[in-house]
């Protein structure tokens, strides 16, 4: 008997539910079309010939992740009927509800609610835990493919992901990538290798091609990489050290024992040093100015965290400025300094020894967006009317910044992101022609070394940066001073031993006119100290008289020139000499006199005395005050910008 067009139909909706059923279960696409080489087991690599059009990431997987997934939102679709419907079954005729819609709607408002929260919410917690993961395919991943796709020639809708294998941390020692190539072998391998090196920015890596059988890819491990570890307490890294010149201070080591230094004549006079918080900055900066202090370098420390460089405190030839008064005068007294240094260059002329200039000094200024801050802060709090507008301590800097390298004066400058507002512009960054980067993000990247394009990816790898200069980067292993380390290597060089005495060095801040009148010296050292805050002082501090502790008798010859100042007038508070006990009683409020003995038995960094009565050291007012609002811990006279 013919069947009726009614027949055919029921048939034909039976066999398409049938086959629905089976693809459902077999964890099949619905629409019956295979596009990739998925199987039930296994997840697919590459599109089927012939498939046009996109190919959404579902169809790569593997047949029993699909039927997991169906199951699921199967369970969920029913759990949320059974909360509509089933739990208010005793009300849920369909004659009630037409009867009565409320229940129902109540229910379904509920369970609406509690499904689109957990949406929100589950959508957030994948965005977080995702973030890493998007990223490295928008960075890395995806432009890769771009790039691969023509050589390889893989079809149009390929999914990167199914074979370029690279891990998160791929710029890590022990990351190993994969890439999968067609079996078919039709494709330039030096090609290939040539746009992955580039393309992911790696250094130092080695290909492995695995072409015969089923399976066809090459794997990229990195094999030329710097060592885990450099400790200076190696033997083989403190001959390292020792035999740098001195001009030349030793970074770390890279790729194939490669020494990493910056050549601060040659090359770079200032260093910029940025990483996240923990990325080694305080390592870095001790590296590189222990070693300077080794050859008699003079450091200045002007830490408004007060406590970065606690080895540094108090060693000869480190003058440590924690107050951001100090921090202040003594830019402003260091670009003064570097004024005098044009003039001595200018009068030696071309041919002269570098060294009759001075001594090369090393400012090391601590985590400069925080610091620009406060000096424009604290600017604006002592400025008068007439005085200008930017801190003159900030023009100072940029001054130096722009001096040249044979007035050997060299600024280390940290941040933690070194954006061109904090330090004063972009040109201003351009002054620091090596920088030192650690634990970057993309955009920090972008900001501080366009010139190497892409960047590398940063590693979590404790001491590993890269060392920017001339255009290329160097991935360094950062050496590892500790702080006794570097403490004995500052304080045992011979030009350091040779150097001055115990004080550490401090700067004088003459008036402009007197210190362009300032003969040369001819052993180059640097002008004696100032004392009191010449901001907040300022006309009696341009004429000051050194604390006899702070300078040397020869440097106090050389700069009592007759046409220096007019006679100073007395800032008779500070200058005055004092016992420990009156010091305490009536000028150090919350200092106790056995805080006082302590430190004066304990503290490198303590004034020394400047006269005795009877029995009674005797110490300048000003020298105290100093110290006191410089200590590590909290201090008393801190100068408060609030
Ligand atoms: N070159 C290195 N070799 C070995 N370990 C290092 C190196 N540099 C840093 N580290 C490790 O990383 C830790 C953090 O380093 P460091 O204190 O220098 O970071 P930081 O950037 O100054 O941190 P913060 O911003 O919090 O002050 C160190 O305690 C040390 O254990």
């Amino acid at each position: 008997m013919a069947q009726t067009k009614f027949d055919k139909q029921v048939e034909k909706t039976a066999e398409s539910l049938v086959f629905g059923i089976g693809r459902f279960l077999a964890g099949r696409p619905m629409d019956g079309v295979k596009r990739t080489d998925a199987t039930f087991w296994r997840s697919g690599t590459r599109v089927l010939p012939k498939v046009e059009g996109r190919v959404s990431r579902s169809s790569y997987r593997a047949g029993w992740k699909r039927l997991t997934f169906r199951i699921s939102a199967l369970a969920a679709a029913s759990t949320g009927g059974y909360q509509a419907g089933w739990v208010h079954q005793d009300t849920a005729t369909a004659q009630q509800i037409w009867a009565d819609p409320d229940p129902a709607i109540a229910a379904l408002e509920q369970t609406g609610v509690a499904a689109a929260s957990t949406a929100a919410v589950g959508t957030a917690a994948y965005l977080a835990l995702t973030r890493k993961r998007r990223e490295l395919m928008r960075e890395w991943v995806l432009p890769l493919h771009e790039a691969l796709a023509l050589p390889l020639r893989l079809p149009e809708q390929t999914d990167p992901r199914r074979y370029l294998h690279i891990p998160r941390n791929f710029s890590e020692d022990d990351a190993v990538i994969r890439v999968d190539v067609p079996g078919r072998l039709d494709f330039s391998k030096d090609l290939v290798v040539d746009i992955i090196t580039t393309k992911l920015a790696l250094q130092g890596v080695t290909f492995s091609w695995h072409l015969a059988g089923r399976e066809t890819y090459v794997t990229v491990k990195k094999t030329r990489k710097p060592p885990a570890k450099a400790a200076f307490k190696d033997p083989k890294v403190r001959e390292i050290v020792a035999a740098a010149k001195e001009s030349a201070p030793v970074i770390g080591i890279g790729s194939a024992g490669r020494i990493v230094s910056v050549d601060l004549d040659a090359e770079s006079p200032h260093i910029l040093v940025n990483a996240s918080t923990g990325g080694g900055k305080s390592v870095t900066l001790r590296c590189i100015a222990c070693q300077m202090l080794h050859h008699g370098s003079r450091v200045f420390v002007l830490d408004t965290k007060r406590i970065s460089h606690p080895w540094a405190s108090g060693l000869p030839g480190v003058t440590y400025c924690r107050d951001i008064a100090d921090i202040h005068d003594q830019l402003i007294a260091l670009g003064m300094e570097g004024r005098r240094r044009t003039r001595v260059a200018d009068d030696l002329g071309i041919d002269a020894d570098p060294k009759a200039i001075g001594p090369r000094i090393l400012i090391l200024l601590e985590e400069v967006n925080a610091t620009m801050k406060q000096l424009a802060r604290y600017w604006e709090k002592i400025r008068e009317s007439g005085d200008p507008k930017v801190s003159p301590a900030i023009d100072a800097l940029n001054e130096i910044l722009y001096m040249g390298r044979q007035l050997r004066m060299h600024v280390l400058l940290v941040a933690q992101s070194a954006t061109a507002r904090a330090l004063g512009g972009p040109e201003v960054r351009e002054q620091f022609s090596t920088r030192i980067l650690a634990r970057y993000s993309v955009n920090a990247w972008r900001m501080l070394a366009p010139e190497v394009h892409p960047a590398p990816k940063s590693t979590k790898h404790h001491g590993r940066a890269q060392v920017v200069s001339g255009g290329s980067a160097r991935e360094t292993q950062v050496l590892f001073f500790t702080e006794a380390e570097a403490r004995e290597w500052a304080t045992t060089g011979t030009k350091a031993a040779a150097a001055d005495g115990t004080a550490p060095v401090q700067l004088h801040k003459p008036p402009a006119d007197s210190l362009s009148d300032t003969p040369p010296t001819s052993t180059g050292e640097l002008p004696p100290a100032h004392e009191p805050s010449a901001s907040r002082n300022r006309a009696a501090d341009a004429y000051n008289l050194p604390p006899a502790s702070a300078a040397a008798p020869d440097e106090l010859a050389a700069h009592a020139t007759p046409s220096a100042a007019p006679p100073a007038p007395a800032v008779v508070d500070d200058d005055q000499a004092v016992g420990l006990r009156e010091a305490a009683e009536h000028h150090l409020h919350g200092i106790t006199l056995a805080a006082l003995r302590f430190a004066r038995a304990n503290d490198p960094a303590f004034p020394g005395p400047a006269g005795k009565r009877g029995a009674e050291l005797l110490y300048r007012v000003g020298d105290l005050k100093k110290w006191a609002r410089n200590r590590p811990r909290a201090a008393t006279g801190t100068t408060d910008l609030d």
